[in-house]
């Protein structure tokens, strides 16, 4: 099945864990908590109130950075970048029941996080967002037709995810390249029904 992540965002009238009440009210099951600016105590207030969520709506929930909080609350999982802690050693730390995910733009990163241990890999930027700083290199449907084609000539069979800038207008294409699923944010909280907007893209991910 075609995997749809939500990470939570806020806008002027939407708060982190609105986004997330949002996403699920719109039958996304994959949640991960992202507050890039925020102290780990609020973090950990927000995450108490989206995992209760998550719990209710039976949705898998993960935190973005913060390995130990992920233990402390025994969250699903934990989605690490380039400048988190590795994913070897986060693993070592959380052991083999927790989901780790890794962040890859190149090749040479997919082969770095295979060789770790991550059980998916979130992939992109897909496209321009304003939702991430610092981005890496565009991709482009290009970028991941190039990508996935590398993982099979090297039988990496890990789980793929697109992320960045990704849209309705996008998902036939991006499922057309042979991604595993697609992470999002901010089409959906720029939605004039943002719930609506979940459904929407969670119907077109399963056609
Ligand atoms: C599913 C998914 N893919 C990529 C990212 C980006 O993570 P990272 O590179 O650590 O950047 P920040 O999100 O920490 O700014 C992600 N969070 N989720
Ligand atoms: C590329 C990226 N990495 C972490 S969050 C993010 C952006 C996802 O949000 P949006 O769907 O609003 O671009
Ligand atoms: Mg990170």
């Amino acid at each position: 099945m075609f995997q749809v992540q939500f990470i939570t965002h806020f806008t002027d009238t939407i708060g982190y864990a609105e986004s997330a009440r949002i996403a699920l009210e719109g039958g996304c099951r994959w949640i991960q908590l992202r507050m890039k600016d925020a102290s780990d105590e609020e973090v950990e207030t927000v995450a108490r109130q989206v995992q209760a969520m998550c719990h209710d709506f039976g949705a898998y929930f993960v935190l973005d950075d913060r390995v130990e909080l992920v233990k402390r609350l025994h969250a699903d999982g934990v989605h690490l970048g380039k400048l988190d802690m590795p994913v070897d050693e986060a693993r070592a730390y959380l052991g083999p029941e927790f989901i780790i995910g890794g962040t890859a733009n190149t090749f040479d990163d997919i082969q770095r996080l295979h060789r770790a241990g991550a059980d998916y890999i979130g992939c992109g930027p897909f496209r321009y967002t304003t939702t991430k700083k610092n981005l890496a290199p565009i991709l482009g449907l290009e970028g991941y037709r190039r990508l996935l084609s590398q993982m099979e000539e090297h039988e990496i069979n890990l789980p793929i995810v697109g992320i960045g800038g990704i849209g309705a207008d996008n998902i036939a294409d991006l499922k057309a390249t042979g991604l595993n699923g697609i992470a999002l944010s901010g089409s959906i909280l720029r939605a004039s029904d943002p719930v609506e907007e979940m459904k929407r893209i969670i119907e077109l991910t399963q056609k």
